[in-house]
């Protein structure tokens, strides 16, 4: 997908949400466990009843490896039906992978190819050679971890390297990556004070932002200090969409939980023009 397409579908919807696909079989609903695919038959109900609110879906894949085979079909399922049904939707894999290079081609292949991925996230601690072979599908996209939402963050992130904090070394440099046009970033919405410094090295990437909800990320505060003209935000919610409720009308609820943050968004975005 090109970005070009995924701003127009974010005006169109009034919305630049992302709704993660944590999929957890102890914390779905119960009626659920005696289908045949529990996990499939979650996430078709969450992407029917909420796909007009949000424009992005982000299955984390450690929900789907921690069930062997079976998450793995789930997860391949998943795909399957977002691309058939709602190609319009920006799909990503959160894998949060990067390895030296032949191995970080493989990867690229698995997620990009055989599972037709819209983009994937990746750790940028292994440096070049191991971002730069996702870079080169056309039309895919890399999301760097720059400046992550947890408390871990502080651990190496912001530490200074000759005087610069490392998430800014990471963007710098990644800037001159071949094919860098392909790169978006993860910034935590728990950091969200940070984005006014980061704008000024990455003044047009899409950010992807996760933390708000559960994590207790403020969109608004994101809004005001990491938006650009064509919005440059993807805003991820998980767990505070798509457990909104056990009961049989658990889609229904999740989707009112992403009512209430697009309408949040259809603000923020009249506030642009
Ligand atoms: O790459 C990510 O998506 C990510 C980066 C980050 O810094 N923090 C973060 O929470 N995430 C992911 O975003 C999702 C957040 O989920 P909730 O806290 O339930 O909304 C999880 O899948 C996390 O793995």
């Amino acid at each position: 997908m090109t970005t070009k397409f995924l701003i127009e579908q974010i005006h169109k919807k009034k919305s630049f949400l992302c709704i993660g696909l944590d999929t957890d079989l102890d914390k779905i609903p119960s009626h659920l466990l005696k289908e045949k695919d529990p996990i499939f038959a979650f996430n078709k109900a969450i992407i029917d009843a909420t796909h007009h609110l949000c424009v992005a879906y982000k299955p984390n894949i450690a929900f789907y490896e921690a069930y062997g085979i079976k998450g793995w079909q789930a997860l391949e399922k998943t795909i399957e039906y977002l691309n058939k049904n709602y190609p319009e939707q920006f799909t990503i894999a959160d894998a949060k992978r990067g390895d030296i290079g032949n191995t970080s081609t493989r990867y690229a292949k698995a997620f990009f190819e055989d599972l037709g991925f819209n983009s994937i996230t990746i750790a940028p601690y292994m440096g070049k050679d191991s971002v730069e072979p996702f870079l080169t599908f056309e039309d895919k996209h890399t999301i760097l971890l720059a400046l992550t939402s947890n408390q871990g963050a502080y651990d190496y992130q912001t530490k200074l390297i000759d005087g610069k904090e490392l998430y800014k070394i990471v963007l710098e440099t990644s800037k001159g990556y071949e094919n860098a046009q392909n790169l978006m970033y993860v910034v935590g919405a728990t950091k969200a004070s940070y984005l006014t410094d980061i704008r000024k090295i990455i003044p047009y990437n899409f950010l992807l932002v996760p933390g708000v909800g559960a994590q207790g990320g403020s969109l608004e505060e994101v809004c005001r200090y990491g938006m650009t003209k064509d919005v440059g935000l993807l805003i991820n919610s998980s767990r505070g969409i798509i457990y909104a409720s056990n009961a049989e009308n658990f889609a229904h609820e999740a989707a009112n939980k992403a009512k209430v943050l697009q309408v949040k968004m259809e603000k923020e975005l009249k506030a642009l023009v």
